[in-house]
């Protein structure tokens, strides 16, 4: 803060020099609130917030003193600040873009009660969370917009800060991101919503969001906490019913939840051991103190650990299960992909080394996410191109979450032996899970009943089926049999704790449970450092959900929403 010139408002009539504490804590108390900082200061014994890039026009310029376009009354107090040291206010199209029936286009802060009473030219808001038929004019020339409905949402306003909710789950101010918001629901011409955003813009302390700002918002005011926030944008990309799911269920809170109990526990724990490493020479805590904190580490220990042994479950319905189809050439794998998206995504002849590069199509199988693609034929090609693409392919399928092996039925020995060879001579990688498709079966001819009983033998082959690219046979059975290997993949996004779904999560839980085993083996030796361990556990956990968090991380987060949520 030093430096920092605050305005006179704040100071009033302080003298230069004057002691400033700063507080490091979200700013409710009585002071103006500040986007985008967390520092408040106390000038003596007021809270209040300087001028600076974080907070105040960001120029340092003297407000009210000097009155200038970013002058408002307060909406309480009717006295005249600086707008944008109440935090601006932000607007978007929350609805899609391009032309459509309505768009829904929102403000956060605490301009939105100014900008709604401007925009329908009445100073009384309809009640909250209600909607409203109103004529939209342009401020500026009066000229009608449209006529659409809107909402109110009455927030914490910025100048009368009210406490941020602390957890997810009580009670706040009934609005998405915690400050006053304004819906305008209007006709989706781009004329009519441009119209309209170009009359909020013209607004003092208005500004269009940044992509995620609006969530971005509500995670500071704790209306959600950083899972939940990636709950939320990952449920506006779900694109199938397992992904909505998850997603769904994450956006509720309830991975937050399992992860906060695990903080609690072990903020608990710590609180122990401290009381124990203070007080135990005056044999106030008795030993059992020691064993109860050890007992409760061990716990989260093998809860963390199985948590963290689920196979990718949830990451792999989060980004779609990736599914390599590869053989021998000219088997019919470009053909086996067309029919699985029902286009012709990829190129097939029936000269041997058509495909080279790897061909990619996202599917819905069963309502999980298939991303699957084709690859060139593996042989020892001595075309440089196609040897690139061979190479190409044998990467695919070391990256693989799901091998289909396809193989010429009418090639392939028909004792499940013979087969497993076959399918060895592709070299998939042993761990990963596979399903033999044996293509061209329209061509079968004595050979398709013996077959036939070697696919259905089971053990030890993978999971084999017979097809006809050419005239569909086996295709339902195909689907049945990718379906139920998805299934075991991704799990049932509803039964069970909730999944992890995110290599953020899974590497901040790795690294606390290296440091709940560091505990373990530091205990003995050193009470002190061990404890130091538990914190660093806890601060691990604390990063997943956002309790502890830096800008960047939060950039990251933010990054890949849209604009307008
Ligand atoms: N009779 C019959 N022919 C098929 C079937 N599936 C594919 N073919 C034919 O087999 C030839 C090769 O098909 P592709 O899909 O190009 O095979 P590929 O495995 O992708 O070939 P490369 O990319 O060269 O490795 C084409 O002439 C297809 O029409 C099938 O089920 N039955
Ligand atoms: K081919
Ligand atoms: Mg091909």
């Amino acid at each position: 803060m030093v430096g920092c010139t605050l305005p006179p408002w704040l100071l009033g009539g302080q003298r230069e020099g004057f002691a400033l504490r700063v507080r490091w804590e979200p700013p409710w108390v009585c002071g103006v609130h500040m986007e985008g900082s967390w520092a408040g200061v106390h000038v003596n014994g007021v809270v209040g917030y300087p001028c600076t890039p974080y907070g105040g026009c960001g120029r340092g310029a003297p407000h009210p003193g000097a009155p200038s376009p970013c002058c408002l009354p307060c909406p309480r107090c009717a006295q005249r600040l600086c707008s944008a040291a109440w935090g601006d206010t932000i607007f978007a199209v929350s609805s899609g873009h391009g032309r459509c029936g309505v768009a829904v286009i929102r403000t956060s802060g605490p301009g939105s009660r100014g900008a709604l009473q401007s925009l329908t030219g009445r100073p009384a808001l309809p009640p909250p969370r209600v909607l409203a038929l109103r004529r939209i004019r342009d401020p500026a020339t009066g000229e009608p917009l449209d006529r659409g409905l809107v909402v109110w949402f009455q927030g914490g306003d910025g100048v009368h800060q009210t406490p941020p909710r602390q957890r997810p789950g009580s009670a706040g101010p009934q609005s998405f991101t915690g400050e006053d918001c304004a819906e305008l629901h209007v006709h989706g011409g781009p004329a009519v919503v441009s119209g309209v955003l170009r009359a909020l813009g013209a607004l003092p302390g208005l500004r269009p969001a940044e992509p995620g700002e609006f969530t971005r918002r509500a995670f500071r005011r704790g209306k959600l906490d950083l899972t939940a926030a990636e709950g939320l944008g990952d449920l506006i990309r779900a694109e199938t019913e397992a992904q909505r799911r998850q997603a769904l269920r994450q956006m509720e809170g309830e991975l937050g939840r399992l992860y906060q109990h695990w903080s609690d526990a072990l903020t608990q724990a710590l609180a122990h051991l401290e009381a124990y490493i203070d007080f135990s020479e005056d044999d106030n805590v008795e030993e059992e103190v020691l064993s109860q904190v050890d007992a409760t580490v061990r716990a989260l220990e093998r809860e963390i650990g199985s948590h963290l042994q689920d196979g990718r479950r949830g990451e792999l319905l989060r980004g779609g299960v990736r599914a390599v189809i590869a053989g021998p050439p000219n088997v019919g794998k470009s053909s086996l992909l067309n029919l699985l998206c029902q286009r012709p995504a990829a190129i097939v002849s029936p000269v041997a080394g058509t495909t080279r590069d790897v061909v990619e199509v996202a599917l819905n199988v069963g309502g999980y996410p298939l991303v699957l693609s084709d690859t060139a034929g593996l042989r020892d090609a001595t075309d440089p191109v196609e040897k690139e693409g061979v190479s190409r392919a044998r990467d695919r399928l070391q990256e693989a979450d799901l091998v289909l092996a396809v193989l010429d039925a009418t090639a392939v020995p028909t004792e499940p032996v013979g087969l497993g060879a076959a399918l060895g001579s592709l070299q998939p990688p042993p761990t990963t899970p596979c399903i033999m498709v044996l293509n061209k079966a329209d061509l079968l001819k004595g050979k398709g009943g013996s077959l036939r009983a070697a696919c259905t033998q089971g053990h030890p082959l993978p999971p084999v089926t017979l097809l006809s690219c050419k005239t569909g046979e086996g295709l339902d059975h195909l689907l049945a049999l990718l379906a139920r290997e998805l299934a075991r993949l991704c799990g049932d996004p509803l039964s069970g704790s909730p999944s992890l779904t995110q290599s953020r999560h899974s590497l901040h839980l790795r690294q606390c449970a290296v440091a709940l085993a560091r505990y373990g083996r530091e205990r003995r030796s050193d009470l002190g450092l061990a404890a130091e361990r538990l914190r660093l556990a806890r601060r691990h956990l604390g990063s997943i959900t956002g309790h502890v968090s830096t800008e960047d991380i939060l950039d990251i987060i933010f990054r890949d929403f849209c604009v307008g949520k």
